[in-house]
């Protein structure tokens, strides 16, 4: 349930076999929304997500959302959260550090988010189609209505 709604997820792992291997796409027609995911304790990951954003940019509009995986292997750091928080702004898209071995609840909130952008987008656009359909009919009402402004008549 997101925000009392019912909403069916399907997620697509696009599983890289290498850095060289970008989404097609295809996935990118399929998808909603994307979840960018790299870990902090690897570097390569991060230049990753960065490069497959950039090659998307453009082209496919969707809500996204930056997610920095392994926060609890401090350790093992290779990528700041200041590179992520950076990135994220110059993706425009939310950042999360989490660690998904140990609170899947971190993970659950990054969906919900993605979620009501997914929703809020959807419900732009049929605002604006409606719009887009009702503009000039809506127009015409609203200058017949100021025009009886004299009368007893609601304005609107
Ligand atoms: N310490 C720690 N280990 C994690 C965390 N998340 C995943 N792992 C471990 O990282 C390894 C890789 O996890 P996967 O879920 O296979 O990650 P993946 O990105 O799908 O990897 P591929 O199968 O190569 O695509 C596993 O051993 C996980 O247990 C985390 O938050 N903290």
């Amino acid at each position: 349930m997101v925000d009392s709604e019912p909403i069916l997820f399907e997620i697509l792992d696009t599983c890289p076999k290498n850095d060289e291997e970008l989404p097609l796409n295809d996935v990118y027609n399929w998808a909603d929304a994307l979840v960018l995911v790299f870990a902090i304790t690897d570097r390569r990951s991060f230049n990753y997500v960065r490069r497959v954003k950039q090659t998307m940019l453009d082209t496919f509009e969707m809500p996204v959302a930056l997610v920095a995986n392994k926060a609890d292997m401090v350790h093992l750091r290779q990528v700041s959260t200041e590179e992520g928080e950076i990135l994220a702004k110059d993706f425009e898209c939310c950042f999360t550090e989490v660690a998904a071995a140990e609170q899947v609840g971190q993970i659950a909130e990054v969906f919900l988010e993605v979620c009501r952008e997914v929703l809020s987008v959807r419900r732009k656009n049929k605002q604006s189609l409606l719009d887009r359909m009702l503009g000039g009919k809506t127009a015409v009402v609203k200058a017949y209505a100021r025009g009886k402004s004299d009368s007893a008549l609601p304005k609107d």
